[in-house]
């Protein structure tokens, strides 16, 4: 088949799919992670006066990642636009802040007082209540002007990032970073609109127009061989997407399969892997799930990863989209939800 024709091929599939076939495609025990290259996506949001073949490019990718969310609930994406320098430097600062001595790092020690945000020691972190083996430095979106009022003093995630005095370029290197990596997010919720709606704005608005986020730079020592220890237990992520910039070289992360077999998400160079979180299942009424996934890092070598977590509306109500309940004979299978308070009930139960 022509390139021509597959892509009108794709086309067409995608326009049968929004009528009934979506419910038909299985999770079914996939075995790899694919590989989306986004750039049709990039290129749409810098030029959005645009031409027929740009359209079908995007449809294209958008099915792509929906054909993703509903089998696998995991994908890399390369194409993204964020410049190479500035992913190796991110884990570059992080491998170089972890390097410190316990003592410095704890200038910035995460409590009860900074709203959980800051540095946390091996092990402070929990998952179903066994330790993980990894530090981390946890930060969540500031409550600034735009975000106002919703953490008020006593509520358990009000408090103030803590960023590092060394290195030097750790905090404007970060913030810029975090501004990159909202772009990305929005761009990749957009497709997701698009895909589940037929609207790149779907989750704009009380959704996710004024997004909630967070960041970790989370460090794990070599385990070598300890298989009895996990770098961060089994568990699914909490919002909406998680994009996480994983160091080279190192196979550590690990994603369930249907039939309980873990898949790795090895590390490609220069390519983010996504995975969606529990607002999306909810908002999808269950048509994407979110994977479950863990990290084993039983090889030699220190390893850094950094996921930052684009989330709805910290007051958003979340609840299944009317057009996802139509396709289930109306059937709403989840209870609304406050994101804001799933998140908190989240960190809570993350340290003793
Ligand atoms: N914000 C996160 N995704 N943290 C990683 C998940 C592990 C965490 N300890 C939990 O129990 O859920
Ligand atoms: O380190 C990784 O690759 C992923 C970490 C993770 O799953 C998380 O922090 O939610
Ligand atoms: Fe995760």
């Amino acid at each position: 088949m022509s390139k021509f024709r597959s892509v009108l091929f794709a086309v067409a599939k995608l326009e049968h799919f929004n009528n009934n076939s979506k419910m038909t495609i299985s999770r079914a025990s996939f075995s790899s992670i694919p590989i989306i290259d986004i750039s049709p996506l990039i290129k749409m949001r810098s030029h959005p006066k645009h031409y027929d073949q740009d359209d079908m490019k995007e449809k294209k990718v958008v099915k792509e990642i929906d054909e993703a969310c509903r089998k696998v609930g995991f994908f890399y994406v390369q194409g993204h636009g964020v410049p190479f320098e500035m992913i190796d430097l991110v884990r570059k600062l992080g491998h170089d802040f972890f390097n410190l001595s316990t003592e410095e790092k704890h200038t910035i020690k995460m409590t009860q007082a900074s709203g959980w945000r800051g540095y946390q020691t091996l092990g402070e972190n929990v998952t179903k209540g066994i330790s993980d083996m990894h530090e981390a430095i946890d930060y969540f979106r500031d409550c600034d002007a735009e975000f106002p009022r919703l953490l008020h003093e006593d509520h358990p995630l009000s408090g103030r990032n803590l960023w590092p005095s060394s290195p030097a370029a750790f905090q404007p290197v970060y913030k810029q970073y975090l501004t990159i990596m909202q772009d990305l997010g929005r761009t990749i919720l957009e497709a997701i609109g698009l895909a589940l709606v037929g609207s790149r704005d779907a989750f704009e608005g009380t959704r996710a127009g004024n997004p909630f986020w967070l960041l970790r730079v989370i460090g794990y020592p070599p385990m070598e061989q300890k298989v009895t220890e996990v770098g961060c237990g089994e568990h699914t992520d909490y919002g909406l997407l998680t994009l996480v910039n994983q160091d080279d070289g190192i196979r550590a992360l690990q994603v369930k399969n249907e039939d309980g077999d873990w898949i790795w998400a090895d590390p490609i160079p220069g390519t983010f892997v996504v995975n969606i979180g529990d607002m999306l299942k909810v908002w999808s009424n269950g048509e994407y799930m979110p994977t479950v996934h863990r990290v084993l890092n039983d090889g030699s070598k220190y390893r850094v990863s950094v996921p930052y977590f684009y989330e709805p509306n910290f007051d958003a109500v979340v609840e299944p989209l009317d057009i996802c309940k139509k396709r289930a004979e109306g059937i709403s299978k989840y209870a609304p939800v406050v994101y804001g308070d799933h998140l908190t009930n989240k960190i809570l139960n993350n340290f003793k």
